[in-house]
């Protein structure tokens, strides 16, 4: 679907009315439509700042403007990962007393994720009087939501493209709409946002004929590239590059985050000794053909490297279960004999391709493409929304291979979905899964943003700012060993859920002799107890879960199978079990693990 940057009204009046309200009052003219345009603009560039760390979630950007000074900004603030501080709060926030009265400008609708409705009342709270929305929520359970929610407080809302209708918000919307772009194709796709990047000669190789490439791009450009797998949530490469490169796939210079590496490979034919086993710092996955080298199989599984089999490898089934593992962006940084048939499947969305000012001939030297079946040069595909950009002596060039989807009409909202077929139910299911904080479910999972207060030994209340932070922070409990306390306290204060599960793992592995001894046997009632502080601490998380009293609690990890379900439903499921346990607990069935540890309002 091609994407309408500004699609006939769906409800004319209403807009209509609101629109009218809007030339009457501050965006009367052309001036105050341009402010609101870069305003927008801005907010979409502060959200671009957590690419690679919200997965899979949004990048939320906000800034506030006061009518005092309107041309400046009273503060502003974007959400740093998923589970932390909503840029709305930190904007108020930095805005102080300014944001009475003021405008607050936000890249999208804030979702309003299982009832944490603290973006919308950090708005309504300081006295924010207008808010402009660059763009909708994508998913559909969420979208019009937050909109519907500030509206009710009596706030005005104008949408770019509804209530704000000019050809000067075309540049702004744009920004909205690529800032999410991974985010839209995967809602659209059901499948992560693929790049392809590659680096190629002049002459169109990516390789001498030997199978040499370092370096065709140069130092510059692989700066670039290294900052690309900064904001990628993988990078994926086929067999053939680990047996010719032997890469690392690492982000050296993206600082921040660290992409996980992924490797296909049929016949898992692969050396022994390879950087990518190397998974101190970085997990590596290796999806394979079921029953490929079985040998091969434990000898990388010794090493910590993850193993996942596929009935059928191929790129298209390889990406949907990195949608299922919640993956939203994905760099492919693979040879061309894998790029086709990613190509082909339609998993890739955009590519990269650094040209660099070489020739090195060859008429076997491999190409960034191999076999796409194309015939004729009228079935070439077109790049839509290309860009140039010189970096160093290369040239980069860019573009998506498939328009950004317009998810208005793609995926209806749960309004519209009952406004044609009355009888859906919500949530009528009898299975209830829940994995990622974003799905109507989402609150159960232990990355929700719920901090808890939980007391330690000496019987003080501490406030953890998650679940997650709590539990992996307890694997480090007890010791006489300083190192574990400073561990502990790093996990504490880790900017993220999904950073504090990734620091107690890695600690975790790389020093077990600090972890406590007991922790298999400990690690379920010390969820259970986070689990029970939080579900007390909060009313609506409690009404949520009585709510789904007769239905089975699945978390749908698909990798996890001790707190989740598994691919297959294989998983031990702990983490539903936990919250089912609870749940009768608080239905008044008696429960045996009920100590008191949690400070409960
Ligand atoms: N300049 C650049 O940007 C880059 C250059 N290169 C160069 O390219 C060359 C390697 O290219 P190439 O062999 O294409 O790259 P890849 O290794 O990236 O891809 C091919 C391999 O992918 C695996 N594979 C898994 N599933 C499939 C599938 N459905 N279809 C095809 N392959 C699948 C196979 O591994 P297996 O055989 O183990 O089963 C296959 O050999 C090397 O010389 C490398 O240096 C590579 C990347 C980037
Ligand atoms: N040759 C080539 C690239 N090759 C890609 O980079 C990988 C090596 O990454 P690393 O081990 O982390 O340095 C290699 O396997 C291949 O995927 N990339 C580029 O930007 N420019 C280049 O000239």
């Amino acid at each position: 679907m091609v994407l309408a940057l500004f699609p006939p009204s769906p409800t004319p009046t209403i807009f209509r009315l609101r629109a009218r309200a809007a030339t009457n009052g501050l965006t009367a003219d052309t001036s105050s439509y341009a402010q609101d345009a870069s305003f927008i603009k801005r907010a979409a560039s502060l959200a671009d700042n957590s690419a690679g760390l919200t997965s899979p979630h949004p990048n939320f950007g906000c800034v506030i403007v006061s009518p005092g000074a309107p041309g400046k900004i009273a503060g502003e603030g974007f959400l740093y990962a998923q589970g932390t501080t909503p840029a709305e709060v930190a904007a108020v926030e930095a805005a102080g007393e300014l944001s009475r009265g003021s405008t607050a400008y936000l890249n999208m609708e804030p979702g309003d994720c299982h009832g944490d409705d603290s973006a919308i009342s950090a708005l309504v709270k300081a006295g924010i009087t207008r808010v402009v929305v660059g763009m909708r929520h994508p998913l559909c359970h969420l979208r019009g939501a937050g909109i519907r929610a500030l509206r009710s407080e009596g706030l005005q809302v104008d949408v770019l493209g509804e209530d704000l209708r000019s050809k000067i918000f075309e540049d702004a919307l744009k920004s909205c709409r690529m800032v999410n772009a991974p985010l839209l194709y995967r809602a659209a796709s059901r499948v992560p946002f693929s790049v392809l990047k590659y680096a190629m000669t002049l002459d169109g190789k990516i390789a001498a004929s030997s199978g040499h490439a370092s370096w065709i791009s140069s130092k510059l450009s692989r700066s670039r590239v290294f900052e690309l797998r900064g904001r990628s949530d993988a990078v994926i490469v086929g067999g053939n590059t680990v047996r010719r490169d032997n890469p690392r796939l690492t982000a050296r210079h993206g600082g921040r985050h660290v992409p996980a590496r992924i490797v296909m490979s049929q016949t898992l034919n692969l050396p022994e000794v390879a950087n990518l086993w190397d998974v101190t710092e970085v997990p590596t996955i290796v999806v394979t053909q079921r029953g490929a080298n079985r040998s091969f199989q434990r000898l990388l599984a010794a090493k910590g490297v993850e193993v996942v089999e596929f009935d059928m490898l191929n790129p298209r089934d390889v990406m949907e279960y990195f949608y299922d593992r919640g993956y939203l962006s994905i760099l492919w940084e693979c040879g061309g004999s894998l790029a086709a048939p990613a190509i082909s499947a339609g998993v890739i969305h955009k590519v990269y391709a650094f040209v660099a000012p070489k020739i090195i001939g060859g008429k076997h030297a491999p190409t960034p493409v191999g076999e796409l079946g194309m015939v004729e040069m009228t079935q070439a595909l077109d790049l839509i929304d290309v860009s140039y950009e010189q970096v160093g002596p290369d040239m980069l060039i860019s573009g998506f291979l498939q328009p950004i989807p317009d998810l208005a009409p793609v995926i209806p909202s749960v309004d519209e979905t009952y406004a044609i077929d009355p009888s859906v139910a919500e949530f009528e299911s009898k299975i209830i899964f829940f994995y990622k904080t974003w799905d109507p479910y989402g609150a159960f999972s232990n990355f929700s943003h719920h901090p808890i207060h939980m007391s330690d030994d000496s019987g003080n209340y501490v406030t953890w700012q998650s679940v997650e932070h709590y539990y992996q922070a307890n694997k480090f409990v007890g010791g006489d060993d300083p190192m574990a306390e400073e561990y502990l306290n790093a996990i504490k204060s880790a900017a993220s859920p999904e950073e504090a599960a990734r620091l107690g793992r890695r600690l975790q592995r790389q020093h077990p002799e600090l972890a406590r001894p007991d922790w298999d046997s400990v690690k379920v009632d010390v969820m259970y107890n986070a689990l029970k502080c939080k579900f007390s601490m909060y009313p609506h998380l409690h009404s949520m879960l009585l709510s789904t009293a007769g239905s089975v609690l699945v978390e749908a990890s698909p990798h996890d199978l001790f707190w989740g379900g598994g691919r297959d439903g294989e998983g031990l499921n702990y983490l539903g079990r936990l919250l089912m346990k609870l749940r009768s607990e608080f239905l008044g069935e008696p429960s045996e693990s009920s100590e008191e540890t949690c400070l409960a309002f």
